[in-house]
């Protein structure tokens, strides 16, 4: 034996290894043994391989709901983590009377760590303080401006379409109504945010990179939340300087995060700025400098590419589907006989509530395609039991978002297509179930999307001013729209070719303008 191998039998390097060694194996045997009771694919017991190939691959909406029909509504997805595909569990777990709380693994959005927005804070009693401070804001009470915040937006876009995306017999201008989508919904944030657009469509372009590094960083966040001790480690006051964005980058999520510090900035010291803005609101209920900059990123994060997503996800399904295209065109087209409304104005809220095919058409797009689909966990202290099965205090809870909101029980035999007629003919009893479980398209409970006025206001008005202005010819009917399931839907590509409708062209022409 050489002097190594001899220090390593009996030496302290040896025995350190193999106390490591055992701790990890103890520790996976032990992993394994807890939620031995609930099946799912066997590596999901002892590793979070499984996941987090699924995850990567942003094979999870599917996945999971696979999963669901195969092991039982409850299964196991990683060797602490279950998935649930029952709409009513799911409900129940996210509702206000529920033990669970939001687990670590939203610790892994932080933007600015170590500082907490409202979608990273997991404790139930801090989170439920802080909301309070934001719900004024959020809700618009405190906020003036909202609508026309949103119209201006609108107005922009049609601005830019009209000059720039119109084609003719003689001249063809393919637009990519994805991207003008996001930069309306960028604009409008920023509006109602920080009182000031942030010129996306002015610009018709990317500003910053800020949308493709956003879209880049996505997957890797949700892998990432995962491992909370990667959470830990990144967000680490060593390392966070090196691997996070920072308010000094020139281009992406840092430069958006600047922005945003810059605007902050004016609303605090002796020359500060008051402004009855969603900004002014938070500050007015007494958020700091710091996490007032944290809540406005969060704020053009979550409230421009989920209203984007659930839009565009609306308008790829229309422009596809002849029955509906139709349909909805009538309605629009009954309306402006009966409400004459020129072009320089927008539809109100309660107009656009009052189109039921509209509003049919929107819901049936988040539900198909929900905006935010991520496996969103919760973890109880205490054991609990869902669906029959004993779940283990500290177990990550997941939902199937497939699985829930294309339930066939709740949506019908049909619920894994888009058919908006569905919320139009089902009755009061169905319809009332098929509610409260596209509720949770928003999350719910205690811990429930804070826009969803401000969101259901922009869908309404901007999907009725694109169909009354506009008419679509997709490019590509192969493939009208990409979708990337990254937690947080990314889309691209939604090529299209427009026309004036004949209603926009009357309204603009001479005659129609006196
Ligand atoms: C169609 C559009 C939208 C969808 C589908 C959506 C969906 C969601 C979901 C699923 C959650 C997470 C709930 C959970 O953790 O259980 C959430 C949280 C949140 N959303 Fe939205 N959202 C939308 C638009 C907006 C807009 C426009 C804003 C702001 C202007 C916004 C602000 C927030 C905030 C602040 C939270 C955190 C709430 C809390 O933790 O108390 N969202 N949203």
């Amino acid at each position: 034996m050489t002097l190594l191998a001899e220090f390593l039998v009996a030496g302290p390097a040896f025995w350190g290894l193999a106390t490591i060694l055992i701790f990890i194996i103890g520790e996976y045997i032990w992993g394994y043994y807890r939620l031995r009771h609930i099946p799912g694919p066997w590596i999901a017991g002892f590793s979070d391989l499984w996941l987090m190939r699924k995850t990567w691959r942003g094979e999870t909406f599917k996945e999971l709901a696979k999963g669901c029909g195969q092991y039982g509504p409850v299964f196991r997805i990683a060797p602490n983590f279950v998935a649930v595909g029952d709409p009513a569990e799911v409900r129940k777990l996210w509702g206000v009377r529920s033990k669970f709380d939001r687990s670590t693994w939203y610790k892994g959005f932080r933007l600015d760590p170590p500082h907490d927005t409202s979608i990273t804070m997991c404790d139930g009693d801090d989170h439920a303080a802080y909301r309070a401070k934001l719900a004024p804001g959020y809700g618009g009470r405190d906020v003036a401006g909202i609508h026309e915040a949103v119209d201006d937006g609108i107005l922009r876009l049609a601005r830019l379409i009209d000059e720039k995306y119109i084609s003719t017999e003689t001249e063809y201008r393919p637009c990519d109504l994805a991207r003008k989508v996001q930069y309306t919904m960028l604009d409008i944030v920023g509006q109602i945010a920080f009182g000031e657009s942030l010129g996306f469509l002015d610009a018709d372009a990317d500003k910053w990179d800020y949308i493709k590094q956003t879209e880049e960083s996505l997957p890797v966040m949700q892998m990432i939340a995962m491992r909370p001790w990667i959470i830990k480690l990144l967000q680490s006051r060593y390392l966070r300087k090196f691997v996070m964005p920072s308010a000094k980058d020139p281009v992406g999520l840092g430069r958006m995060i600047g922005i945003a510090r810059s605007f902050v900035a004016k609303r605090f010291g002796p020359n500060k700025v008051e402004a009855p803005d969603m900004l002014g609101s938070f500050i007015k209920h007494g958020l700091d400098q710091r996490t007032a900059e944290a809540e406005s990123i969060l704020q053009v994060i979550s409230g421009s590419d989920t209203t984007a997503c659930a839009v565009r996800s609306a308008l790829a399904h229309i422009i596809t589907s002849p029955l509906l295209y139709s349909s909805l065109l009538s309605e629009i087209s009954l309306f402006l006989t009966t409400t004459p409304l020129p072009p320089s104005s927008i539809i109100t809220n309660t107009q656009s509530k009052s189109l039921p095919l509209l509003q049919a058409t929107l819901k049936e797009a988040l539900r198909i395609w929900p905006p935010i689909h991520g496996v969103m966990p919760r973890v109880s202290k205490f054991d609990a039991t869902i669906c029959g099965v004993r779940i283990p205090a500290g177990t990550n809870v997941c939902w199937s978002s497939c699985a829930v909101l294309r339930n066939t029980e709740v949506f019908g035999a049909d619920a894994e297509i888009f058919r908006a007629e569905r919320w139009l003919t089902a009755d009061k009893e169905r319809l009332a179930g098929m509610e409260s479980i596209f509720d949770l398209t928003f999350g719910w409970g205690r811990w429930g999307c804070l826009g969803r006025g401000i969101a259901m206001v922009e869908m309404g008005k901007v999907v009725f001013e694109i169909l009354r202005r506009w008419q679509f010819t997709v490019v590509d009917t192969e493939r009208p729209i990409l979708n990337q399931w990254a937690g947080m839907m990314i889309q691209s590509g939604l090529w299209v070719r427009i026309e004036k409708s004949e209603w926009y062209r009357k309204a603009q022409s001479p005659e129609g303008k006196k």
